[in-house]
Parts: C-alpha cells; structure tokens; sequence
C-alpha cells in the first residue's frame, strides 16, 4: 500500500481556535477518501495544508513523499477544488478553461473540450462565465480540476449546486478514476456521496480525526 498524501503530527490553529491537534493521516494510493464535519470543522483547512495553500503550525505534510512547502512549494499531478476558483467573468468557460491549461501547458482544446463534454457543459456555448448559473459554475470547477488527467484529486464539496443527473454522474466519473488507480480525497455534506464513494472516511472531532470508515 503505498501512501499519496500523509499528514504526520499535524497541528493548526487559528486566533486560538484549534482545529487539528497533532493529527496523522494516510491516503492510500488508488482510493476515495472521504473527510466529514461540521460546517467550521476545518475541512477545508486540511484541503488546503494538502494542497500547500496553508501551513501547519506544527507537523509534516507529504504528498508522494515530498513535505509540502520544504521539498515541494505545491504539490504536482494534483487536481483540486477548494473554493470557487477565480473566473475571468467576461470570458465563457471554454476560454477560461483554456487559460488555466496554459500554465501547466500539457493539454490540448480537444482535451479541454473534452473534459467539458464528460461534465455537461457544451464548449462552444457562447454565454460569459458571469451569466453561469451556479451548477454550470460547479461543473467548470470540476473540469478544471480534471481536465489535466491529475492522478490525485482533491476535492471539496464537488457536487455542491448539481443536478440528480449530474451528482450522478460525477459519481460515476469519480469511481471509474478511482478503477484508474487514480486517490481521491474528498467531502461532501451529501453523505449519500460519502457512503457511496468513500472507502475510509474520517471524522474532524474535536481536533482529531476519527476514522468511522
Ligand atoms: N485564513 C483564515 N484565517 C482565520 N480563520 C480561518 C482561516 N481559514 C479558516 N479559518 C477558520 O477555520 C475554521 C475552519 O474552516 P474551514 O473552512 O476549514 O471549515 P469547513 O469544515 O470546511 O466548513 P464548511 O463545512 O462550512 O465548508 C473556521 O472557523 C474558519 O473561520
């Protein structure tokens, strides 16, 4: 089994509110991680000290082996959803998709539009990104963080806004990655989605996490 995210004695806190106290976690490779708790638990805080958004006070982050922030400012292959990511709202979501894909600049539009198709979202739609609704948002969020065939995915609230169908299918999308030996690590405060999907879930508990999975 080998570990694609670890957390090793991870301690942080906020203005004296401590989210996580000294606190270990290991993601296998090839699983769907689901992570639960009540909203101001701080599961987007561990999204982002996995993603190298935030540091720890204390403790390690690992993701394939390299400390987050030390060997690795952030780490790579890493598809993530955390927040709503920053739109160029005058631009539609084709154009928008295609400028993230220049920074990293390994995909190609077919790829892009690709992503979009699987998704829902119809590529040559000329409609601006400020006239999305928010489910076409959250299906533009979700592309970007896929679009790069990432073999890890972080994902925060993925299936916030979308439809019976679309939950559907990004469910299916997300186990068919999973059959790919892609890791996942998610939450959702759908726990259909968790216990459909999630094969270890964890619980943020009083600054610990609690394995309930
Ligand atoms: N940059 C920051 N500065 C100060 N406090 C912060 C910061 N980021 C997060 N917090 C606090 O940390 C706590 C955990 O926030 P977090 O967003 O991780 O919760 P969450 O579990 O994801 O909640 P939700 O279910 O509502 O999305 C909250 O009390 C939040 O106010």
């Amino acid at each position: 089994m080998t570990a694609v995210i670890e957390l090793k004695n991870v301690t942080k806190s906020y203005k004296g509110n401590l989210l996580f106290d000294a606190v270990d976690l290991t993601v296998p490779q090839g699983r769907i991680v689901g992570i639960v708790g009540p909203n101001g638990s701080g599961k987007s805080v561990l999204f982002k000290m996995m993603c190298g958004f935030v540091f720890p006070d204390h403790g390690e982050v690992y993701v394939e082996e390299k400390q987050i922030g030390k060997e690795q400012r952030f780490p790579e292959g890493v598809g993530i959803i955390i927040d709503r990511p920053g739109y160029i709202a005058n631009k539609t979501g084709f154009e928008n998709l295609k400028e993230l894909a220049q920074i990293q600049n390994q995909i190609d539009e077919e790829a892009i539009r690709k992503t979009m198709l699987i998704l829902g979202l119809n590529p040559d739609n000329s409609q601006k990104v400020k006239n999305y609704s928010l489910g076409m948002k959250q299906k533009l969020a979700i592309a970007q963080a896929i679009m790069e065939n990432q073999h890890i995915l972080i994902l925060d609230e993925a299936f916030n806004a979308l439809d019976h169908d679309s939950v559907e299918s990004l469910r299916e999308l997300l186990l068919a990655f999973r059959e790919e030996g892609k890791t996942i690590v998610m939450t959702s405060h759908n726990q259909e989605d968790i216990d459909y999907l999630c094969e270890d879930v964890y619980r943020i508990n009083r600054g610990k996490l609690e394995k309930i999975v």
